[in-house]
C-alpha cells in the first residue's frame, strides 16, 4: 500500500488552487439521475470517491463524457456531462455502495423518477454509526412504501411521490439532499424544515435550479420546493472545497508560512476564520481568494465545538486538533456531530502531541514541536490532520494508508511540495 513520507519544519509559502468541492459533486452527480437530459459539471474533482460513485452511476444507465471545451464562467477543471436517457438498474448493491456512504444519494433520485428503488444500507463507518433513518422517514412522508430487507432499503411509489411538510429532529446534510432531489420531481409542494444549510446543499439547490426546478430558501434552514414533472439538462460550476480550503489554512498555520489560497472563500469559512483569529491566524482577501500566515509568529490555544453550518465543520476538527497540537497554552475540542472521531487523537500523540479524551470533548495541551513518526489512520479528515502534524514535525513521518486521503485530497502531495513541503508518496512495492 503506498505511503506518504514527510520531512518537517518548512514553512509552507506561495499559492495554492482549491478544487471543487467533493461533498457538493457527490450529490450533483446523483442529481444527473433526475433526467434523460445532460448535466454537465464543471470543476470535477479528480479523486477516489468520484471515481467510486462513477461506477455506481454507470450501471444505473448514467452515461459519462468528457467536454472537450474550456469550462465556462472562466473556472478551471474537469468538465464532466453525465446523460441517463433510461435507468438501466433501479438496485444499488451492496458492493458499491458499502465502499462509500454517499452512494445512499441515488434513492431519492432513483424513486423519484422510476418509483421504485432497491439500495443497500450503507452500514456504519469508522467515524459513527450514521443511520438514514432520516432519509427514509421522509420518503415515507412523501408517500413512499419502504421495507428494510437483506440489508437493502426497498421503497416503491407506483403512483409517484407527493409533496409533503417534512421537520428534521436533526440536521443532516445527506437527508436534506436526499429529499430536496426527491421532492424537485413529486407531485406538490414539499418544505423542509430544519434543513442543512451547508454550502453544498445550495449549491445542490442551485444546480437543480438551473435543472428547471424551484425552489426557495436556498441558504435557510428551510426550503421549500414545487415538484416539476420533469427536469433538464444544465452546466453548473460546483462550488470550491471549503473543507480542502480550510486544511491548507491549516497547513499555512501551523508551519508558520503564508500562503495564498486560490478559489477558497471565506464567506463559507466564517466560523472557521473566527476560530483561527482568535488563535492569531489571519485572512486577507484577495483576487483570487484568500492569504492566511500568522499574523504575529505566535500561535494560541482556542476552544472549538463541532456544528452544523454556519457552526465549524466536524470535517475540520482532526485538522485543528493538530493544529493545536502545537499552539500555546491548552485547547478543548468538542465534536457534536459524530459519536466516534477522534481516532487521530493517539496517532497525534503518537507524534508527542498530548491530548486527553473525555467522552466528546478533548483537551489538547500544546508542546512546543511534534516529532516525526509512523502513523495512519481510519479516515479521511484523520489522515489529512496527520500529514499536517508531520509538516510541522522535527524529521520524518510516514503516513500510512494513503487510499483515505486519496477520497478527498487531489494531488495532496503535489500542492504541499509546490509550496515547500518535503513530502512524497512512496509507492507500494
Ligand atoms: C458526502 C458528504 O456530504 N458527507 C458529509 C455529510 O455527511 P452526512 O450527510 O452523512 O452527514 P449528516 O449531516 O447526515 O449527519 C449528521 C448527523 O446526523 C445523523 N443522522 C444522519 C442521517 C440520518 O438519517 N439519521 C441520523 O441520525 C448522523 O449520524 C450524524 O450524527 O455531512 C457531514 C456533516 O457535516 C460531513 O461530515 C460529511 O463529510
Ligand atoms: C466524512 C466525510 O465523508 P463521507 O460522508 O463521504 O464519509 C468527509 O468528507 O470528511
Amino acid at each position: 500500500m503506498d505511503k506518504i513520507r514527510i520531512r518537517g519544519g518548512r514553512p509552507l509559502r506561495g499559492s495554492l488552487a482549491v478544487g471543487g468541492a467533493k461533498n457538493a459533486a457527490l450529490p450533483l452527480m446523483t442529481a444527473s439521475l433526475l433526467t434523460d437530459e445532460t448535466l454537465t459539471l464543471a470543476q470535477l474533482p479528480h479523486l477516489a470517491d468520484i471515481t467510486t460513485l462513477a461506477n455506481l452511476l454507470a450501471q444505473h444507465g448514467v452515461v459519462f463524457g468528457m467536454d472537450g471545451s474550456a469550462p465556462q464562467d472562466g473556472a478551471a477543471g474537469r468538465v464532466i456531462e453525465l446523460t441517463t436517457r433510461e435507468i438501466t438498474s433501479t438496485t444499488a448493491p451492496y458492493d458499491l455502495v458499502r465502499k462509500m456512504r454517499a452512494s445512499v444519494l441515488v434513492l431519492g433520485p432513483l424513486v423519484a423518477r422510476c418509483g421504485v428503488a432497491k439500495v443497500s444500507l450503507p452500514g456504519g463507518c469508522a467515524i459513527g454509526a450514521r443511520p438514514v433513518d432520516l432519509h427514509i422517514k421522509g420518503l415515507v412522508e412523501m408517500g413512499a412504501q419502504i421495507e428494510l430487507e437483506g440489508g437493502y432499503i426497498l421503497a416503491s411509489a407506483p403512483n409517484g411521490l407527493h409533496g409533503a411538510r417534512i421537520v428534521f429532529p436533526t440536521v443532516s446534510v445527506g437527508a436534506t439532499e436526499n429529499l430536496l432531489m426527491a421532492a424537485s420531481l413529486a407531485k406538490g409542494e414539499t418544505v423542509l424544515v430544519n434543513a442543512a444549510r451547508e454550502p453544498e446543499v445550495t449549491d445542490l439547490a442551485r444546480c437543480l435550479i438551473a435543472m428547471g426546478a424551484e425552489i426557495e430558501g436556498l441558504g435557510t434552514d428551510t426550503l421549500r420546493i414545487q415538484g416539476k414533472d420533469r427536469l433538464h439538462g444544465a452546466y453548473h460550476t460546483i462550488v470550491p472545497d471549503r473543507i480542502e480550503t480550510g486544511t491548507y489554512a491549516m497547513a499555512a498555520a501551523i508551519t508558520g508560512g503564508d500562503l495564498e489560497l486560490i478559489n477558497g472563500r471565506l464567506e463559507h469559512l466564517q466560523s472557521v476564520t473566527k476560530v483561527l483569529g482568535g488563535a492569531g491566524i489571519s485572512f486577507t482577501e484577495t483576487e483570487r481568494g484568500f492569504r492566511v500566515a500568522r499574523a504575529n509568529g505566535v500561535m494560541t490555544g482556542v476552544d472549538v465545538m463541532t456544528e452544523p453550518f454556519p457552526g465549524f465543520p466536524t470535517d475540520l476538527q482532526a485538522q485543528m486538533m493538530a493544529l493545536m497540537c502545537v499552539a500555546d497554552g491548552a485547547a478543548m475540542i468538542t465534536e457534536t456531530i459524530f459519536e466516534n472521531r477522534f481516532m487521530h487523537a493517539p496517532e497525534l500523540a503518537r507524534m508527542g502531541a498530548k491530548i486527553t479524551v473525555h467522552g466528546a470533548s478533548a483537551l489538547i495541551r500544546g508542546v512546543p514541536r511534534l516529532t516525526g513518526a509512523p502513523v495512519m489512520a481510519t479516515d479521511l479528515r484523520a489522515s489529512v490532520s496527520l500529514v499536517l502534524a508531520g509538516l510541522a514535525a522535527d524529521g520524518e513521518t510516514e503516513v500510512n494508508r494513503v487510499y483515505h486521503l486519496d477520497r478527498g485530497y487531489e494531488r495532496l502531495e503535489e500542492k504541499l511540495s509546490a509550496c515547500g513541503a518535503d513530502i512524497e508518496r512512496v509507492k507500494a512495492g
